[in-house]
């Protein structure tokens, strides 16, 4: 299993993951994607999910018209792992691609 990263280790991933920060209230990393529309917010969903399923690594998330709240954390691990860190970076690649920076 991935080990859960300590407060510190944290801070320095999130140092280099523009818009993730700490979920308030628990060990777990978030982010708010904007998109231009529906379409491609489900577009971006569509691709992180190919990417969760491919890792066994999934987001909670929540899509309200163009936008996607993701919270990261490995539950089995009680916290927030290379794991999530992977994810959010594949995710922020995928918006990027999309036009959001
Ligand atoms: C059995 C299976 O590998 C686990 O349930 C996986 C699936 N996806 C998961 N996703 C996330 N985000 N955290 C987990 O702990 C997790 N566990």
């Amino acid at each position: 299993m991935a080990e859960r990263l300590s407060a510190e280790a944290r801070k320095s991933a999130l140092a280099e993951l523009p818009g993730w920060s700490e979920t308030p209230g628990r060990e777990a990393i978030g982010r708010t994607f904007t998109f231009k529309d529906f379409n491609e917010a489900f577009g971006f969903m569509s691709r992180a999910a190919l990417v969760a399923e491919k890792n066994d690594h999934h987001p909670e998330w929540k899509n309200v018209y163009k936008t996607v709240e993701v919270v990261l954390a490995t539950h089995d691990a009680g916290g927030v792992t290379r794991l999530d860190i992977d994810l959010a970076k594949a995710m922020s690649a995928i918006a990027r691609q999309l036009g959001v920076p």
